[in-house]
């Protein structure tokens, strides 16, 4: 797959002296969705702004399709489109007039620009809304509009920077069903800085976590969750309470809890918390079995802290 994005050895140091970009390596493939995670203040923002020219790195390269940005500003216009983090809009204008608005600027006219229209107002569910003044739509709302408008341009890199902050559940929903779309066209790539590990794990193919300006972990969201060493919990209802009883008896080395009829017991590899779930069944049988095995939250949420510790 052909190499949309590249970012080498970037470096990004204020006038301040503060070190918000430390040598930071990143590529985004056609047909990729990638995620940059990190608590505020990790860079997310300064990368952003120099991926889109509006920052002059201190060091370090960024290429769109293998040119230079700095070299060729074009390129960045040409390919790259972005949704920022606070919601943009025109009080005055109707939802149709800003989608034509923001289209128009883009170039286009006439008939390909009615037909673009009309895919936003249906990819962003507003048909019913195109002349209500955008003021009236939702967040939520305001947010699947943005995203289909930057869809809409057709460029092949799209950049995100937390689209789903501040909206509810239903409009996330709907914002990364239309997200996995574009996973389908095979010549687009997205690039989303967000702090929900949800949309992370469901949407991205490659993440990067990064602290204090450094990539500290990258990798899918299933290579990443088993970075670190994380305890398995199982919490369980057996039919006989008895029989668990005595293989905890036998089994000394298992610390267990149990709550009325509810039993809780933590591993600390996988393997070895299967292999007591296949034993208590054979002798005792489940009611009701819950595994907690490592999540990619708790694992993130781990890095994250051994990350500032350093
Ligand atoms: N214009 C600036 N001048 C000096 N320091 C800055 C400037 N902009 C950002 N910083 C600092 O650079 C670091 C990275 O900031 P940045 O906004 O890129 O982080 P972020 O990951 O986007 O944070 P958030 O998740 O809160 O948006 C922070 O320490 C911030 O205070």
């Amino acid at each position: 797959m052909t190499e949309i994005l590249k970012i080498e050895n970037l470096t990004k140091i204020y006038p301040n002296g503060v070190k918000a970009n430390d040598n930071l390596n990143i590529s985004v493939r056609e047909g990729e969705i990638v995620g940059i995670i990190g608590p505020n203040g990790a860079g997310k923002t300064t990368l952003i702004r120099q991926v889109l020219g509006l920052l002059r790195p201190t060091n370090g390269e960024i290429k769109v399709f293998e040119e230079e940005i700095s070299k060729s500003p074009h390129i960045v216009r040409e390919n790259i489109n972005y949704c920022p983090q606070n919601i943009l809009y025109f009080p005055s204008l109707t939802v149709k007039e800003t989608i034509e608005f923001a289209l128009k600027f883009k170039g286009l006219k006439n008939e390909l620009l009615s037909q673009k229209v009309e895919e936003v107002l249906k990819g962003s569910e507003l048909e019913n809304f195109k002349n209500h003044a955008g003021y009236m739509l939702s967040s939520g709302m305001m947010r699947l509009l943005l995203l289909n408008i930057a869809i809409a341009r057709d460029t092949p890199l799209l950049i995100l920077d937390e689209p789903t902050a501040m909206v509810d559940v239903i409009s996330k929903t709907r914002i990364w069903e239309r997200l996995s779309q574009l996973r389908s066209m095979k010549n687009k790539a997205v690039l989303i800085a967000s702090h929900d590990m949800n949309e992370v794990k469901s949407l991205c193919d490659k993440v990067y976590i990064i602290v204090r300006g450094k990539i500290i972990a990258e990798g899918s969201p299933e290579e990443i969750s088993t970075l670190m060493k994380m305890p398995v919990e199982i919490t369980f209802i057996p039919f006989d309470e008895e029989k668990v009883e005595k293989v905890f008896e036998y089994e000394k080395s298992l610390g267990f809890k149990k709550e009325y009829n509810v039993f809780n017991v933590i591993f600390d590899e996988l393997n070895k918390g299967i292999n007591f779930i296949k034993e208590v069944n054979e002798l005792a049988g489940f009611k009701y079995l819950e595994l907690e095995a490592p999540s990619f939250e708790k694992t993130v949420v781990k890095l994250l802290e051994e990350g500032e510790k350093k």
